[in-house]
């Protein structure tokens, strides 16, 4: 079987969801194939800001309303008949997400992920009703039945082995003579909750559908022409990667391209699936195919990383930096989950290159402010260059730079974004 997986950017309107029908229609097989949607555009962007409206108890069911009218232009632009069931279901789920807001659970991370799920059950209705009426034989299929998650809210933690014995029981049969099409991002709990696997998670999804059920590949479908040697927003010339070792691929997306969600490569490459990036624009070139290649282009690849902040670490009496000191500071970072990039240490203090994650800081430095002066630095970008060159190092000289590393294959350097 093969899993197609589709984001945001080609669900964002009636043209781009012509576009995936007729892609799926041309590229992808009529049975054994599992196509994983994100929400449509923004609509997760969109569903957090009403979740953020309704914690500070502003306007939000008028910023439902807008969202809903959003998507039931969408439909009156797919749908012939004015009475498809869709329309009912696109109803009833917005007076779910309503519901979900009345009952209003105290824990917010868990009210979090029963409201800005509906993005993904939204764009996969009516995605499988649009296909139906255009003749494509499948099944909507609720991804929560099957990626088996814990309870850590926001970011749950699959549980693997119960996935794949529940995939593999169930959907060997039902894919047989349609497709399935079901959401990304979501999971659900043993409580039957629905937690989210992470902003960006869809691609990770269409991994776990892959690991789980030993597919034959996974194709991710994008608005570019497949993985580049840059951000094509950020620079100008980019070239495309035909292909690259999954290591290789891990690492880009760890050091921060965007291109694809940093957890989806590893279930991949332990199965051996091979990945195809490819462009719904241009859905007829090859794109980039991430699997087990040995030959690949070493060109520069440059990753930038915004958001990042510089937190250094000196000890109060002098004393030189060594394993329990460095304990005490790892245990509180790991305590409060954050997402370390670079690190470094010198005689009597210990830095390290962060995600900007404020109001964790301010917990770590009250903390630690007995044994250690802290210093914080904002508002920086951490730029990596793979297999760089001197004229890729070139490019990055004129702001100023707050930290800079080399190792053989590796530049770093973070500076003012
Ligand atoms: N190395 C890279 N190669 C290609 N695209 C990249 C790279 N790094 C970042 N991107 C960005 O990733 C975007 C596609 O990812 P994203 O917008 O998250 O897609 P989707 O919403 O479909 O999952 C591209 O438009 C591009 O700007
Ligand atoms: N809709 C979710 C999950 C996702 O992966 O979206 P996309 O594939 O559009 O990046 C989000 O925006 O976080």
């Amino acid at each position: 079987m093969k899993v197609f997986k589709f984001g945001g950017a080609s669900l964002q309107n009636v043209a781009s969801i012509k576009n995936i029908a007729r892609i799926i229609q041309n590229y992808g097989p009529k049975e054994r194939l599992i196509v994983v949607l994100s929400a449509m555009g923004k609509t997760t962007d969109n569903l957090e800001s009403i979740f953020n409206a309704y914690k500070t108890e502003e306007d939000y069911p008028d910023m439902i309303y807008h969202l809903k009218k959003y998507h039931l232009s969408i439909c009156n632009n797919l749908f012939e008949n004015r009475y498809d069931r869709v329309f009912y279901r696109v109803e009833k789920l917005f007076s779910d997400l309503e519901a979900e807001f009345r009952k209003g659970d105290k824990n917010f991370a868990r009210l979090y992920d029963q409201t800005v799920c509906y993005g993904e059950l939204l764009s996969s209705y009516i995605f499988s009703a649009y296909l139906a009426q255009e003749g494509v034989n499948n099944q909507w299929l609720d991804a929560r039945k099957y990626i088996q998650t814990d309870d850590n809210w926001k970011e749950g933690i699959v549980d693997w082995a119960w996935s794949e014995k529940l995939m593999k029981s169930d959907l060997p049969d039902l894919m047989k003579g349609q497709i399935l099409v079901t959401q990304g991002f979501l999971g659900g709990t043993v409580s039957e909750k629905t937690a989210t696997l992470g902003r960006e998670g869809s691609d990770f999804s269409a991994a776990i559908f892959a690991y789980c059920l030993d597919a034959e590949s996974v194709t991710i479908w994008k608005d570019v022409p497949g993985i580049l040697n840059a951000d094509p927003r950020r620079i100008h010339n980019t070239c495309l990667f035909s292909q690259l070792p999954y290591k290789e691929a891990a690492e880009m997306t760890y050091y921060g391209a965007t291109v694809i969600h940093p957890k989806t490569i590893k279930p991949l490459a332990i199965k051996k699936i091979p990945l195809y990036v490819k462009s719904f624009i241009h859905p007829e070139e090859a794109g980039t195919c991430i699997g087990e290649v040995e030959e690949y282009d070493t060109i520069p690849a440059i990753i930038f990383k915004p958001n990042q902040s510089i937190i250094r670490f000196e000890q109060k009496d002098y004393s030189s930096v060594n394993q329990s000191n460095l304990s005490q500071v790892f245990n509180l970072l790991a305590a409060n989950n954050v997402k370390i990039n670079l690190m470094k240490s010198s005689a009597i203090s210990f830095s390290i290159c962060a995600n900007t994650e404020k109001e964790k800081f301010e917990i770590i430095s009250e903390r630690l402010s007995d044994d250690f002066y802290i210093d914080f630095y904002h508002g920086l970008e951490l730029i990596t260059i793979k297999n760089y060159n001197e004229d890729s190092l070139s490019k990055f000289s004129r702001k100023t730079i707050y930290w800079e590393q080399k190792t053989r294959n590796i530049y770093q350097i973070v500076r003012e974004s």
